[in-house]
Parts: C-alpha cells; sequence; structure tokens
C-alpha cells in the first residue's frame, strides 16, 4: 500500500480537523491515536496520527513525532504534513520549530513551508503575520490562553526563534498569480539558503494554490487548510468551490461511505469542557442556559479528586440523556472560565501542575463515564481531548459528519463496533455559540431538524 498523505498532528482536536478536511476532499483516510503499528489490513489513502505534543518538553515531542514519522514512512506515504494549530500554539522553546527541523532531517530534506492559514475559520496570514479573524494573533484570544499563550503573530520572528534556520516570505502578490509563481518563489527560496517559506493566505483559493505548488514537497508543515489544499491538488478538485465542510465522510480504513449513511451509539451522551478560550466560554454559557451543567470545583480536583470523581460521575450518569431521546439535552461538566479567574487559578496551584491536574481529571471521569453507559463524548479543548481519548482507551478512529467546520464527529476503531463510542472533540477555536446543542441534537437523532453550523466562523476566539 501507499499513501498519498500521512500526517503528523500536535493535539487530538486538530487531528480530526485535518482528517475530515482529508475526507472532504476525497481521500480515504484513517486517523490513529499514538504512533501505533497501523492494523494489517488499513486500506487508506491518507493517515493521520495524533500526538499530544503541543506543549510537552520540546525533546519528548521531537522523539514522539519521529516515532509517528517512521510509522508513515513504513506504510511508504509519499508527502508527510506536520499538523499544527492554526493559531501556532507553541511554547517560547517549540515545539513547532525543533520537530519540524528534527522531521526535515528525519527525511533528508532541508526546505518546508510554513502554513498555519484556516480562512473557513478566519485564520489567515498577510505579509507573514498571522490573523485571527480581524486581529492579529497577539491581540486575540491567544494572549490568553492557559498553555501558550501567544504574544507575537509574525510567523517569520516566531518560527526563527524556535528552529535552526531562516524563514522567507512568499508575499500574497506572488501567490495570487498561481501555482507556478508560488513553486518558482519555492525554488528561489530554497536556493537562497531559506528553510521555511511562509506564503500569504488570504482565502481558500490560496490554499488551493499552496497545495498545488507544494506536490513536489515530502513535507509540509501547518494547519488544517494545507491539509485541504494539498488532498484537493491530489485529488484534483483545486479550483473548484470547496464541499461544504459538514458533507464530510467517513475516514473508515477499509472504505468511505457518505456521511449521511454515518449513525450514531445509542448510549447517553456528556459534554466535558477543558477550553478557556473565548468561543468556548461563549459556547459553555450558552449551554448552560438549557442543559444540566456543573463548573468544575478546582480546589477539590486539586486535593480531593478520588471523592470528587465518585460524586461528579454519579451527577452526570444521574442527568444523562436517556437512550434516543431528543428532548433533554445532555449534562455538561466544565473547568471553561473567564481569563482572570484562570489566572488566579494558576497563581494558586501553578499553572502546569494545574492543567495537568484538570487534564486527568477529565481522564478519569469520562473512564468512569464509558463504564457507567456513556458512549456519546462531545469534548472542548485540545489538550483536554488527548486527555480524554487516551483515558478511554481509543486506538483510532472513523471520520464522520462535521459539526462545524474543523469539528467532526468521530467514531472509535473497535473490533467489535457494538463496544464503539462517538467523540466530538472540539478545538477551543472553534464552533458557534450554539456549537454543543448542535453536537448533543445530531447525535441524539435529531439531526433531521438541526443542521450542522456552517460557513464561516464569526466570531473570534
Ligand atoms: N479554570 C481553569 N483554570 C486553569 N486552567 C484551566 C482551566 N480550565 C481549563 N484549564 C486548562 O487549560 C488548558 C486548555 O487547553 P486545551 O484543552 O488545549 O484547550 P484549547 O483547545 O482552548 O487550547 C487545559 O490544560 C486545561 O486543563
Ligand atoms: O488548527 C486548529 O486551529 C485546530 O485544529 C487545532 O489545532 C486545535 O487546537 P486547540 O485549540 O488546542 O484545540
Amino acid at each position: 500500500m501507499t499513501l498519498r498523505i500521512g500526517v503528523i498532528a500536535d493535539d487530538f482536536t486538530g487531528a480530526t480537523d485535518i482528517a475530515g478536511f482529508l475526507v472532504s476532499a476525497g481521500l480515504r483516510t484513517a486517523q490513529l491515536n499514538s504512533p501505533q503499528q497501523a492494523p494489517e489490513n488499513l486500506d487508506a489513502e491518507a493517515v493521520v496520527i495524533s500526538l499530544k505534543t503541543r506543549s510537552i518538553p520540546a525533546q519528548v515531542a521531537v522523539e514522539q513525532s519521529l516515532a509517528a514519522c517512521r510509522i508513515l514512512q513504513e506504510l511508504r506515504a509519499e508527502q508527510i504534513i506536520f499538523k499544527y494549530c492554526s493559531t501556532f500554539d507553541s511554547t517560547a522553546e517549540g515545539n513547532i520549530g525543533p520537530v519540524t527541523d528534527a522531521l526535515l532531517e528525519e527525511l533528508g530534506e532541508e526546505f518546508t513551508v510554513v502554513v498555519p492559514a484556516l480562512p473557513v475559520n478566519g485564520r489567515t496570514v498577510y505579509r507573514s503575520t498571522l490573523f485571527v479573524h480581524h486581529q492579529p494573533l497577539h491581540e486575540s484570544g491567544m494572549k490568553d490562553h492557559p498553555v501558550t499563550p501567544m504574544t507575537d503573530s509574525d510567523l517569520l520572528r516566531l518560527m526563527e526563534a524556535q528552529s535552526s534556520g531562516t524563514a522567507t516570505s512568499v508575499p500574497y502578490a506572488v501567490v495570487e498569480q498561481g501555482p507556478d509563481a508560488v513553486r518558482e518563489a519555492l525554488r528561489q527560496a530554497r536556493s537562497e539558503g531559506a528553510r521555511y517559506a511562509v506564503p500569504d493566505t488570504l482565502n481558500h483559493d490560496h490554499l488551493d494554490i499552496i497545495g498545488q505548488a507544494a506536490t513536489g514537497l515530502r513535507l509540509l508543515t501547518g494547519g488544517s487548510g494545507i491539509g485541504s489544499g494539498l488532498a484537493r491538488a491530489l485529488t484534483g478538485q483545486s479550483g473548484q468551490p470547496a464541499q461544504p465542510a459538514q458533507q464530510g465522510g467517513t475516514g473508515a480504513p477499509d472504505a468511505a461511505s457518505p456521511a449521511e449513511d454515518w449513525s450514531f451509539t445509542s448510549g447517553a451522551a456528556v459534554v466535558i469542557s477543558g477550553s478557556a478560550s473565548q468561543m468556548t466560554n461563549r459556547q459553555v454559557e450558552a449551554y448552560a442556559a438549557e442543559a444540566p451543567s456543573t463548573a468544575l470545583d478546582i480546589p477539590r480536583v486539586m486535593d480531593d479528586a478520588a471523592g470528587y470523581l465518585e460524586e461528579l460521575s454519579r451527577w452526570v450518569l444521574e442527568n444523562s440523556t436517556a437512550p434516543d431521546s431528543t428532548d433533554q439535552a445532555a449534562p455538561m461538566v466544565y473547568a471553561t472560565a473567564a481569563p482572570e479567574k484562570v489566572k488566579q487559578w494558576q497563581q494558586s496551584y501553578g499553572a502546569e501542575r494545574l492543567s495537568a491536574a484538570i487534564e486527568e481529571f477529565f481522564g478519569e471521569l469520562a473512564a468512569r463515564l464509558r463504564s457507567g453507559g456513556v458512549t456519546r463524548f462531545i469534548v472542548a479543548g485540545g489538550e483536554t481531548s488527548g486527555a480524554v481519548t487516551q483515558a478511554l482507551g481509543v486506538d483510532g478512529f472513523e471520520v464522520g459528519p462535521q459539526i462545524a467546520p474543523g469539528v467532526p464527529w468521530t467514531r472509535s476503531l473497535e473490533s467489535d463496533p457494538q463496544q464503539g463510542i462517538d467523540l466530538a472533540l472540539k478545538s477551543g477555536n472553534f464552533g458557534d455559540p450554539d456549537f454543543f446543542r448542535t453536537a448533543v441534537q445530531m447525535s441524539s437523532g435529531a439531526s433531521s431538524t438541526v443542521q450542522p453550523t456552517t460557513g464561516q466562523q464569526k466570531e473570534d476566539r
């Protein structure tokens, strides 16, 4: 088997995000949730390996990314994408730069592109500056991120600060000229000694152009947008209008079947929100007004986790949506809080320790709920989603219909399909304010009356 695209994703929401776009571009796509040996009968054109390497020490992120890269090489992946966040989420030391450098070396390459843009969700690049809707990255909600606050918007500076090479821009005017001009700009940048090219990307057409220009690169880096651009170039869709994101499709390893045939498990549902982004704050507020909800008691997470887990899992199970019920909302547990509140808690407990404790708590809560009969998990936050998915022991996903651009429903890959669970892993950034209600209703059989979110997201993070 030869894979057309192999993806190494640095978090779990990012992995389902790009997997959804690869499926939409027409590639049979499988998602594996660790650098594990791929199943023998894997029949896919693209494989996405989800890691949780965004904010761990750089050296560990490098090792895990290389392990994933070697598996993709064994699968004879023709091109590899290192998928990171459309808001370039990274610590001061990395990990985007160190992982990119290590992958270049592993693949015997000296040059790549840096394309975080995802215009459908308001992430654009102009003059190498990354924008979140109308704001430069460092003025957006990302300045307050609990783990990877972003205080600079200049991608050349960001990339050079955490890597070993020089970065150069491919300006808007060149991208507008089309794939040949971009290909020539990449060739020139490389011959002048640049290691990373940062093309301006203002819209979906630019992603198609960059994707076409990059079909000869062994390694690409960026967000799900460049995954879409490359996949569309490979499947001949470039230049055509994009499929509505919610059409999705499945990414089953054996076959692609239309998203309309997607069916959900009939167990109870829960919403777990560990993102503290502006958009997730709005989504939590909206959903709390209509569903049983409880804010995480942080001191109890830190000082009485076992007793609190027992209590909270009982509360969720008592409030869970009855099988096939469409009139009761799934209960929500959330750590989501305003930036000032998050800072206060971080001062009390230490930021890293607190993040890790909340993630671990949510992971254990999810595992208990699974034992109690919950089969549909709607999770907000990339790190949170990683913790929950790992605690649930899910090895891989099929990718289903999109709830919002970049957020598909997924189903765990199980040898016994009766054991499967449904997961919606939402990036803190994504979705509109009604996201949780839409996700719950889609999965509880009310999808005929509820339209998934479409088109451009209007709000900031
Ligand atoms: N109230 C809070 N106080 C401190 N940290 C929090 C709080 N709520 C969430 N967090 C932590 O913030 C981090 C959010 O990251 P993540 O789950 O990746 O969300 P996003 O997708 O918005 O980046 C997690 O580590 C989470 O545990
Ligand atoms: O590219 C994106 O914006 C997302 O796919 C992503 O990486 C999500 O990260 P979180 O915001 O941490 O969920």
